[in-house]
């Protein structure tokens, strides 16, 4: 890879006797790493799990195929291991209220999904409308629980969510110096001033997700990039136009120091995170942590209302008393031709660009519900009545979308479809043969 002359100027001036190692990283091979999704029922998986990455809960070194049964059914999800470092940082409670306001493709928010246990509120907003159909897909097949998933800006989103988060994380836009090692490509639209071109981005950004933060909120700033313009000097000049403070995140080996005197030489600096690829077994990549030290009431919020009608809640409870067990469904939304369990804490999304007002249970037919494959994925096999094992050729047909034949249940209805104990989606079986709900644009040939 061809790094350009002025990005060795730069990182020679800045690193100094670092920078010969710094350079020779660029011709390592990229680290890859996955994650185990704490939010799925107990299964035996085919993945190695040998190299643990130090620090991240159920984070390993190595790949899992993405035409894997694992992969296809969200029990794990590959991620670069720098990246992981991010939602550790950022420690979610099960209960908080947590904004990923730059979520797609969903790397960080199916990490903070599984660290919250699926309790509280997690908004996973993408600016970019084909990007945040990734983040569903991902959101959904990872089985989380009630997401609100929106495609905004950050503008409308803080009109809509004033002084409401305990959590926001801003995973920014930015030069991605840090990935040139895993995307040679972006070398090619890197210059001297993309650094600060994309610091303007970055302030406008933070200036939206400042106001959506509650008093003693905490703020999570993270690029994959070392550029200062980015990355300190973004943090000191939150510091300087903001009523918040920096928190200290603990260091493991190999992680490094915020520069201070990158920036304005605020000693407070120090206290962010940098990876260094000849440092840490990953990819660059910068992490600050911030808290709000106001301390004003937070604004009221007029919340969403339950709107699916009589006739809709009594369909949905047919089909839950037909076809499953210790299943607790939120009030019910519906949107567009789906019905919805929805998270009540959720502000009236009226004038919001909603991908997802949260878990989607079904399709309303005439007179009855079909089943979502969003359901299929935030089930266990425990809470549903009727369940069909799949043998390896049966599960290759359902990825392909086939149907295929069945002995195990003789009576016509919806089955939860389990291959090696993993919930796959849903199947109906009529006479003998279960069709296939697998989503179409999911399909592939094992
Ligand atoms: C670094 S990526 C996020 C990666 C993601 N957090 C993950 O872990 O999978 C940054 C995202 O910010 C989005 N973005 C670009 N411009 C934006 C803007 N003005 N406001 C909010 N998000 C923006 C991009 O479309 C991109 O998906």
């Amino acid at each position: 890879m061809e790094l350009p002359a002025a990005f060795k100027t730069k990182y020679e001036r800045l690193l100094g006797d670092q920078f010969p190692a710094f350079l020779q990283s660029f011709t390592d091979t990229p680290q890859h790493g996955f994650r185990i999704n704490p939010l799925k029922s107990p299964a035996q998986l085919d993945v190695d799990t040998s190299h643990p990455i130090p620090g991240i809960q159920l984070g390993y070194y190595g790949k899992v195929s993405g035409k894997s049964p694992e992969h296809q059914s969200g029990y794990v999800y590959n991620q670069e291991p720098s990246a992981m470092l991010v939602a550790e940082a950022f420690n979610p409670q099960p209960g908080e209220r947590v904004l990923d306001l730059c979520a797609a493709p969903g790397g960080k928010s199916t990490q903070l999904a599984g660290m919250m246990q699926n309790q509280g509120l997690l908004v996973a907003n993408e600016i970019n409308r084909s990007r945040a159909k990734v983040l569903v897909e991902n959101l959904e097949r990872f089985g989380v629980w009630n997401p609100l998933i929106l495609n905004e800006t950050p503008e409308h989103l803080s009109k809509a969510f004033p002084a409401y988060f305990d959590k926001i994380l801003v995973d920014a836009p930015c030069s991605g110096e840090g990935m040139f090692r895993k995307n040679p490509e972006a070398t090619t639209y890197w210059n001297e001033e993309y650094p600060a071109e994309c610091a303007l981005r970055q302030r406008d950004i933070l200036t939206e997700a400042v106001k959506m933060l509650k008093p003693g909120g905490q703020l999570i700033y993270s690029t994959c990039t070392f550029a200062p313009e980015e990355d300190e000097q973004i943090i000191a000049w939150l510091l300087d136009e903001y009523p918040l403070e920096m928190i200290p995140l603990e260091k493991q080996a190999g992680m490094s120091s915020g520069q201070p005197a990158w920036a304005n030489g605020n000693p407070e600096l120090q206290d962010a995170v940098r990876l260094f690829p000849h440092l840490f077994a990953g990819d660059g990549h910068f992490i600050a942590k911030l808290q709000s030290t106001e301390t004003a009431k937070p604004t009221k919020i007029r919340k969403q209302e339950a709107s699916a009608s009589g006739a809709e809640r009594k369909e949905w409870q047919q089909f839950a008393e037909q076809n499953l067990t210790n299943f607790q469904a939120g009030p019910l939304l519906r949107f567009k031709e789906q019905l919805y369990s929805f998270n009540p804490e959720i502000p009236a999304l009226n004038g919001l660009k909603v991908m997802r007002p949260g878990t989607p249970l079904g399709t309303l037919k005439k007179n009855r519900i079909e089943p979502s494959y969003g359901l299929a994925m935030v089930l266990n096999p425990e809470q549903v009545q009727r369940t069909i094992a799949l043998s390896d050729d049966q599960w290759q047909k359902y990825v392909h979308g086939d149907t295929f034949a069945t002995d195990q249940i003789q009576a016509k209805g919806w089955a939860l479809l389990v291959y090696h104990q993993m919930p796959v989606g849903f199947g109906k079986v009529v006479n003998g043969t279960v069709k296939n709900f697998f989503p179409k644009g999911l399909r592939f040939q094992a």
